[in-house]
C-alpha cells in the first residue's frame, strides 16, 4: 500500500505538488491524469523517496519511504519516463538482471525472471546485445523489462508508452494484465488512456500539482476536459 498524506514538493517559486494526500491499494490499477507539468512525475518520484517533500509524507506499507529508500525501491518498481537514467549494465541481459542479483535470488531466478522480463516487452533472445546500440523504443522496453524483473508489490510507469510500437505494447498491456491478475498494483502515468482506461480501477486528475478527482473511470471520462485531458475515445 502506498499513502501520500499532505505532500508539498516545490521546485523554486514552482509547487509541483501542493498537500497531495491519496492511497494506492495493494493490488489496484490506478491511471494519473494531468497536463503538461501538474506534477504527475514529482509526485511518482516521491513513492520510492527520488525527492525529499518540502511538507507531509509517502509511507509504503506503512513506513515512511525517506526512513528505508531501499525498502521503499523493492515494493514499487518505477518505470522513468527517460530511460537512459536508469541504465545500469551494458548489455540488456546485465542491466535487466542487476535488481534481481541484488536481492541476492539465486541464478535459476535470475535466470527465469530476466527471461519473462525480456518476454514481456518482445525482446526475447536479446539478452546479450549492448543497450547503447538499441533504439529508442527498444531501450524503453529494456526498461520496463528491468522494473517488472524485480517483480515488485507495486509497478509505477511513467509514460510507458512512449516510442513503444503497437507490437511491443500489446505485450507490455498483456504482462501488466497478467501481474494485475497476481495481485500487483499498476499505477501507470500518462496521456494517452486509450488502452489504459478500462483497464483501470481509479483514475486521479492531477492539476496544477493539486488532485482534481480520484474517480472510477466511468465517473472520471467527463472530468478530463477540466483538466485538458483528452477523453479516450
Ligand atoms: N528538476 C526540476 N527543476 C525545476 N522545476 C521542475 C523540476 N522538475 C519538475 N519541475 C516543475 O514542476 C512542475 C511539475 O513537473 P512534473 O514533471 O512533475 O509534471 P508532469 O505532470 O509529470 O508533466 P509532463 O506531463 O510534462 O511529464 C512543472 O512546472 C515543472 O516545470
Amino acid at each position: 500500500m502506498i499513502t501520500v498524506d499532505g505532500l508539498t514538493h516545490a521546485f523554486g517559486a514552482t509547487t509541483a505538488v501542493d498537500d497531495v494526500s491519496l492511497m494506492i491499494d495493494d493490488g489496484e490499477w490506478v491511471v494519473l491524469a494531468g497536463p503538461n507539468g501538474s506534477g504527475k512525475t514529482t509526485l511518482v518520484r516521491h513513492f520510492t523517496a527520488l525527492l525529499e517533500p518540502d511538507a507531509g509524507m509517502v509511507r509504503v506499507n506503512g513506513t515512511p519511504a525517506a526512513n528505508d529508500p531501499v525498502a521503499a525501491r523493492t515494493s514499487v518498481g518505477m518505470v522513468f519516463q527517460s530511460p537512459r537514467e536508469g541504465f545500469v549494465g551494458a548489455t540488456v541481459g546485465a542491466d535487466v538482471a542487476f535488481g534481481p542479483e541484488n536481492l541476492g535470488l539465486d541464478h535459476d531466478e535470475i535466470d527465469r525472471r530476466v527471461d519473462d522480463a525480456l518476454a514481456a516487452v518482445n525482446l526475447d533472445g536479446r539478452r546479450d546485445e549492448r543497450i547503447d546500440a538499441l533504439s529508442g523504443g527498444e531501450q524503453a522496453r529494456v526498461a520496463i523489462a528491468a522494473a517488472v524483473a524485480m517483480e515488485p508489490d507495486h509497478l509505477v510507469l511513467d509514460e510507458p508508452f512512449t516510442g513503444l510500437d503497437w507490437p511491443a505494447q500489446r505485450s507490455v498491456l498483456e504482462h501488466l494484465d497478467d501481474r494485475y491478475a497476481a495481485g500487483m498494483s499498476i499505477i501507470v502515468v500518462s496521456h494517452d488512456l486509450r488502452d489504459l482506461f478500462d483497464r483501470a480501477d481509479r483514475v486521479i486528475g492531477l492539476e496544477a500539482g493539486s488532485v482534481r478527482f480520484d474517480l472510477s473511470p466511468d465517473a472520471a471520462r467527463d472530468r478530463l476536459p477540466e483538466i485538458d485531458v483528452r477523453p479516450p475515445s
